[in-house]
């Protein structure tokens, strides 16, 4: 494994064991993610996209094939708290105020109450959250919560961020003002983040590389290198080299579905 390399599948497999029967939800998945990438994982609804994030997060146990994380197992990993884990809905404590569900990770881990306080109002600031410490979730719009709750997931400072289609729920315009946000707050942090989604130009705007997955059972089919360099703004949208990347990513989604038959 490669010095910068954080993660590392080989031959990974994943069958579920159903009341119907085995569910064979990832086969042969190969690939490497290297410190300070972007990576986005795009594929039909069942092709196994949430569930590799989850072995990632050791969340599910791979049945064959082999996985490291940091050079670690995915455990090893989870317990040096490797990553932050942002889910598809916000998923805050409704009773904690936005600044208590920051701080709760921090208490998990016992770090006193100066300090925490500390790393409230600056991981609040890298999202552009700065004074709504005392706000309750129900106070904040969808978006505005699915910020606080990045900010939790940062709130530990981890090296790497593993986002399950955080945006999905919200409108588009929301969405691509907070797409702008987290492509900032990643040039900001020099995180390697791992993001499920669904939307072609999402995974287009803030990559450096897509991994184009395929159903039945889940499989990568294609690796498209996003090479549209930094300091990205919503008109890049516009530019020949943006639609020739997503028009790739639109056949190589075609093209995987076909693999089924
Ligand atoms: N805990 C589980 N037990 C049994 N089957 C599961 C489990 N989790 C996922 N699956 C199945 O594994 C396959 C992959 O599911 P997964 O949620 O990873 O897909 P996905 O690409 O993230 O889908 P979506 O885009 O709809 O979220 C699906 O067929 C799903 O039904």
């Amino acid at each position: 494994m490669a010095e910068n390399t954080v993660i590392q599948c080989n031959n990974l497999d994943l069958t579920f064991e159903t009341n119907d029967g085995p569910v064979h939800a990832l086969k042969g998945i190969d690939l490497t993610i290297d410190q300070g990438e972007f990576v986005s994982f795009i594929g039909p609804s069942g092709c196994g996209k949430t569930t590799l994030l989850r072995v990632i997060a050791d969340l599910e146990k791979p049945t064959g094939g082999d996985i490291q994380v940091n050079g670690m197992s995915p455990e090893e990993a989870r317990m040096k708290r490797a990553y932050g884990y942002v889910f598809q809905a916000a998923a805050l404590y409704p009773w904690r105020t936005i600044g208590g569900n920051i701080s709760l990770p921090l208490e998990v881990m016992g770090i006193p109450k100066s300090e925490r306080e500390a790393l409230i109002k600056k991981n609040l600031e890298l999202v552009n959250l700065d004074g709504f410490e005392k706000k309750f979730p129900w106070q904040l719009s969808g978006g505005m919560q699915q910020r606080a709750s990045i900010a939790r997931s940062l709130s530990f400072d981890p090296d790497m961020l593993l986002m399950d289609e955080p945006f999905g729920a919200l409108d588009e315009i929301v969405r691509d003002y907070l797409n702008e946000q987290l492509l900032e707050l990643w040039a900001k942090t020099k995180k390697t983040v791992v993001f499920v989604t669904h939307s072609i130009p999402e995974a287009v705007f803030l990559s450096t590389k897509i991994v184009v997955m395929s159903p039945r059972p889940g499989r990568i089919h294609e690796i498209i290198d996003c090479d549209l360099g930094d300091n990205r703004t919503l008109d890049i949208r516009e530019t020949p080299r943006f639609i020739e990347i997503a028009h790739q990513v639109r056949e190589g989604l075609k093209l995987g579905h076909a693999d089924e038959h």
